[in-house]
């Protein structure tokens, strides 16, 4: 089944066949009210079974059982089952030390999942628009992206069972607003979309229409880029998994002894010939870097990339025999081999880590930590400090009598000891006003915002 004609909006269909099971994802929001109501016409039309899926994620209080209500009644006037999954997204946040945008995604799509898995669907419809794939990329360009990450939302998701799919990606939000007023069709408004603290949502309500003065198909030209960078992920993607086992050297994880790098119990490295590297196109060449950062468990940013490239011998300058790219991260170089080694973070490289200086109010890009980080404040005011612990640095959380030393608060965190001497704090004025998924007492003037940098 392609494109249908038959429904005013053009959503994609390819991937449906007459019969599917297919639990539409319900927010309660428009595009996915939207979303109910197309499927729903189509379950007519084509013999689709569509239900209604909606995840109550136990915050934003009667709002969420407003929207709950509001889509098991859609549902219910439709004539659909209505599936409903009840989360506690804080509990999960703090347990895997997420934020609660994270934590409440990897929850939703936990479910979905399930679902997949347990044979309820044999599809998940979620409604993301075209407007959703231009302010992903955007935001996604802000941070620093690569190829990866410019491709933006996937119109198709594998599963283990079934897949994920988004046939509203080609779709503008002013189209699936129009189509609900034709149909008389209200939804729910989630009053966080206004909250201007969220970055996505400065995005959406303030950067892309300024942009959009400039060229009105702003848009549909971020969208567009999705696609390029998707296809070119994949075509080097398919490159690298040909080229990857002849470039790095076999028998890894080594034992140390005579190497370049020695390896402690918990550390892994792995190696690549220098030579096997000359040959390649500089984009093969980083693919090839950050695959090998990537089975070591770590995301290499542009800069720490282009550091490897020299240690090679392939940029300006002398190169360097060894980098201390992160805490986890350290680089070696024989004549013959750039080595990566992971290491425990406990170990020299973290006391290497660099410390950030953060104008206030600003925000900061800080790789090593994997962190962004923005700091608002009514006005300008002395620099903070994001940086690792310290032995001596002392913490009030949230609820506490007194400060605590920092061991004290990473045993009632349970951060793992291996993690510790590289876990981000941000220092304002001598105090700790901020350290990650902690529940720092903050009686500075600075409010902080934490992303992981994708
Ligand atoms: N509470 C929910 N219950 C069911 N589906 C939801 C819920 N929230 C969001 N979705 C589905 O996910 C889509 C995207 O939602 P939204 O834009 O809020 O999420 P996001 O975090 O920005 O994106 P993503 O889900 O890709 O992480 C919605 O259109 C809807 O299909």
């Amino acid at each position: 089944m392609s494109a249908v004609s038959t429904l005013p909006l053009s959503i994609d269909l390819q991937a449906l066949r007459p019969g599917m099971r297919i639990a539409a994802a319900v927010s309660g929001g428009a595009d996915s009210v939207a979303l109910l109501r197309l499927l729903a016409h189509l379950s007519r039309e084509h013999g689709i079974v569509v239900s209604a899926a909606h995840v109550h994620h136990g915050i934003r209080g009667e709002e969420a059982d407003r929207d709950a209500d509001f889509t098991s009644r859609l549902a219910a006037r439709l004539g659909l089952p209505f599936l409903r999954h009840d989360v506690d997204t804080p509990a999960h946040a703090a347990a895997q030390r997420e934020t609660m945008e994270e934590a409440a995604r990897n929850l939703r799509y936990a479910w979905f999942r399930q679902l997949l898995d347990s044979g309820i669907a044999d599809a998940v419809a979620t409604a993301h628009t075209l407007d959703d794939q231009a302010e992903t990329v955007l935001h996604r360009l802000l941070r620093g992206a690569w190829t990866e990450g410019l491709s933006g939302i996937h119109p198709t998701l594998a599963a283990s069972r079934g897949f994920i799919f988004r046939p509203l990606l080609g779709v503008r939000r002013a189209q699936v607003e129009s189509y609900l007023r034709d149909l008389g069709q209200d939804w729910c408004e989630d009053s966080t979309n206004r909250d201007a603290v969220y970055t996505r949502n400065r995005i959406r309500h303030q950067l892309l229409p300024a942009l959009a003065d400039y060229n009105p198909q702003l848009a549909r030209q971020m969208a567009n880029l999705a696609t390029i960078a998707r296809d070119e992920e994949h075509y080097w993607q398919a490159e690298l998994d040909r080229l990857l086992p002849s470039l790095l050297l076999p028998g890894k994880p080594v034992r140390g002894g005579g190497r370049a790098a020695s390896t402690q119990p918990g550390e892994a490295s792995l190696a690549i010939e220098i030579e096997r590297l000359r040959p390649l196109a500089p984009a093969l060449r980083r693919r090839v870097l950050r695959a090998a950062a990537r089975r070591l468990g770590h995301a290499l940013d542009f800069d720490q990339t282009a550091r490897l490239l020299a240690m090679c011998g392939f940029e300006s300058g002398a190169p360097a025999r060894r980098e201390v790219l992160s805490a986890q991260l350290i680089a070696e170089r024989t004549p013959r081999e750039l080595r990566l080694l992971r290491t425990q973070p406990e170990s020299a490289a973290a006391a290497s880590l660099p410390e950030y200086t953060i104008a206030v109010p600003g925000e900061i890009l800080a790789p090593a930590f994997g962190l962004r980080l923005s700091i608002t404040a009514a006005e300008a005011l002395p620099a903070a400090t994001l940086r690792a612990p310290r032995s001596g640095d002392r913490i009030r959380l949230r609820y506490t009598s007194a400060p605590k030393r920092l061991k004290e608060v990473f045993e009632r965190l349970r951060i793992p000891a291996a993690e510790r001497a590289s876990w981000p704090i941000l220092e304002w004025q001598g105090q700790i006003v901020w350290m990650r998924g902690a529940d720092v007492e903050n009686t500075s003037p600075l409010t902080v915002l934490a992303e992981p940098l994708s």
